[in-house]
């Protein structure tokens, strides 16, 4: 029986996806079989927690299976699950429409590159519509659990734009989706490819995946008995030891969408109260969403083996959200729910033990040069949030820090440990140094005494640092020091500041006066070596960068002034000091203070009148040559 059929367009955006992803994921076709296998999973588990409330759904029918089956002959192959099926409108609304989260993200951040685009469509689970990558035609028929046989569902489309459902009777809880493969992909009607592909990508589906074979009677040519092709145990409750590389990492496959390896895994079993299991991953790369703030995070919950929720976020902090893995904790209530782990002790204490777990399993990869290197370019922006957002953790996300340094400029090769074992024990500081670029960092003014005495600074030319940097104040007894604010106290100095008698060098107050409304003080200096003039900030005055954040943030920014620091050896100076004419004095020092903005990376408050001082001086330059 069969009635209501209509015919439907696909949402604009669904099109595009497929054109997409049939002509970007031709080298990785049997990656459908995975991703369809992984739906019918899912709809297994789904059945199996709504049975909680509904035991009487299993009743008829309570072993949950996924099947595989061929026919050569009409070019088909069909993927079955009784699992929790879906109504006509759930049909509708999830293979016809975009509303699912995921996609509308993706199709967001596409660039219209065809290289680029076809490693996002990695990064992105490509579900269902990865059919069409094999198949020329769709046929699925389904039935909710709970729901009469006659209120089952036919979905078909060609792909092409348009899809067609109608009601009709389906036998059978669950969803059959039959595949009309296409001329060149007649290949995965052969059953020996199919055994290998459902082991390679698909072997810890926790369901059984059975596939029709020859039974191998010969009195009855056509009889056929049913293999099961998977191993068919959760593997985080399989013991540690009995596990391979391969299948942890075909494990990390399932659950991430992903196609590459991961980075490193840490699998665990916590006995005692608490009880439970984690397996946890680090991706090899940042997912394309991965700052998009409603972005799915989090790990995959079971309690007792029931598969709970996805994106379970509660069990790991922000900063720890490109994360991937699976929880299971048997003493959670089954019919947990999100608002309910937000603030539910075990979770919390699950939670911290998952995120130390997690900062050493980081600090193991550290050990692996290459490794570490590859996630850090990944995800260490993101790890940086944990300095703020996590005191208790502050000293063991440091320790996992990574950065350029004015001896070692390569982005993220220089840890805290490394720069403390450089700089030996005799003066407890790290010196730092914020810049708008790696390259303005390398080339500041503030670097040259540090240069001179061989004294070691990071630099840091992340937005985040500055932010970052305001809660870490200390590491293993080292105090950091910003290598441009407030005096400089460098190994070696023990003039003591105050007393100085450079300070009282006439220069510099003609210098204040001058620049009077533009500076807080003009004094001597020891941090310049080559450059004539360079800024200071306050101790506690706001870095450029926080500035400019919270500007962009609409939030008040408290005035404020920097100090000129000025060297006193340097020609330019000392030549200054003996200028008689006031108005050539007032000229140059206003020109030494744009440098020295222009050195940090800012501009003059007056650009204009900086370029025509600066124009006067190439024409005088130019009338002496
Ligand atoms: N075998 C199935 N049984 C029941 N529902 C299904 C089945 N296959 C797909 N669906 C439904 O269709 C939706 C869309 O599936 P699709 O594979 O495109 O995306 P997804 O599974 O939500 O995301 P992704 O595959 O990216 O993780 C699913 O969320 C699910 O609700």
């Amino acid at each position: 029986m069969s009635s209501d059929r209509e015919t439907r367009g696909f949402q604009a955006e669904v099109s595009r996806l497929l054109h997409l992803m049939i002509h970007s994921l031709y080298s990785n076709r049997e990656i459908f079989l995975r991703e369809l296998v992984s739906n019918a999973s899912d709809a297994c588990d789904k059945l199996r927690f709504a049975a909680l409330d509904h035991p009487e759904w299993l009743e008829e029918d309570p072993e949950p299976a996924i099947d595989l089956a061929v026919d050569a002959d009409a070019g088909t192959l069909t993927i079955s699950d009784n699992g929790i099926g879906m109504s006509r409108e759930e049909v509708v609304e999830n293979l016809g429409t975009i509303a699912r989260s995921g996609t509308e993200k993706f199709l967001a951040s596409l660039t219209g590159d065809q290289k680029k685009d076809a490693q996002l469509i990695g990064q992105f689970g490509v579900g269902f519509y990865s059919a069409f990558i094999v198949a020329d035609k769709v046929t699925v028929e389904s039935r909710r659990a709970g729901e009469s046989a006659e209120q089952g569902v036919r979905w078909e489309s060609d792909g092409q734009g348009e899809f067609s459902v109608e009601t009709l009777t389906v036998p059978r809880r669950g969803t059959r989706i039959t595949l009309h493969l296409r001329d060149d992909a007649k290949d995965f009607v052969d059953t020996g490819k199919l055994r290998g592909i459902v082991r390679q990508y698909s072997d810890h589906v926790a369901f059984p995946i059975r596939m029709a074979v020859p039974s191998g009677d010969e009195k009855e040519e056509d009889a056929t008995k049913l293999e099961t092709l998977n191993s068919a145990t959760a593997l985080w409750q399989r013991p540690r030891q009995e596990i391979s590389d391969d299948e942890y990492k075909s494990f990390y496959r399932h659950v991430s969408h992903d196609f590459q390896d991961p980075l490193t895994w840490s699998h665990n079993r916590v006995e005692g109260n608490l009880e439970y299991t984690s397996l946890l991953y680090v991706p090899p790369r940042a997912p394309f969403d991965l700052y998009h703030r409603e972005a799915s995070r989090g790990l995959k919950l079971y309690v007792q083996r029931v598969f709970i929720m996805d994106d379970a976020e509660q069990f790991l902090p922000l900063y720890l959200r490109f994360i991937k893995g699976v929880v299971d904790a048997p003493g959670l209530p089954l019919n947990v729910s999100r608002e309910l782990l937000q603030d539910y002790g075990p979770v919390r204490k699950i939670r911290a033990a998952l995120t130390k777990r997690v900062l050493q399993m980081l600090r193991k990869l550290s050990g692996d040069q290459e490794a570490y290197a590859t996630f850090w370019q990944q995800f260490g922006q993101v790890l940086k949030e944990g300095i703020g957002e996590d005191g208790d953790n502050r000293e063991a996300i440091a320790g996992l820090l990574r950065f350029a340094s004015s001896t070692s400029p390569t982005p993220g090769s220089v840890g805290l440990d490394d720069y403390i074992e450089r700089a030996g024990e005799e003066n407890k500081r790290i010196y730092y140094l914020l810049g708008d670029s790696l390259s303005a960092a390398q080339n500041s003014p503030h670097l040259e005494v540090f240069r001179k005495k061989g004294v070691e600074v990071l630099l840091l030319a992340e937005r985040v640092d500055e932010w970052m940097m305001g809660f870490l104040t200390e590491y293993k007894g080292y105090t950091l020091v910003n290598a441009a604010r407030g005096e400089l106290d460098m190994p070696g100095d023990d003039d003591d500041k105050a007393e100085d008698p450079r300070q009282d060098a006439p220069v510099l107050g003609r210098l204040g006066e001058v620049l009077n409304e533009q500076v807080e003080a003009v004094r001597a200096t020891a941090r310049l070596v080559e450059s004539p003039a360079c800024l200071v900030l306050g101790a506690d005055e706001l870095g450029p960068q926080m500035r400019m954040m919270l500007e962009a943030a609409g939030q008040p920014v408290p005035e404020s002034k920097p100090t000129l620091e000025v060297n006193l050896s340097h020609p330019l100076m000392q030549r200054m000091a003996e200028l008689e004419d006031g108005d050539t004095f007032a000229e140059l020092a206003q020109l030494l203070l744009d440098q020295a903005l222009l050195a940090e990376g800012q501009l003059p408050k007056d650009p204009a009148a900086t370029a025509r001082r600066l124009n006067q001086l190439l024409q005088d330059r130019a009338e002496r040559a």
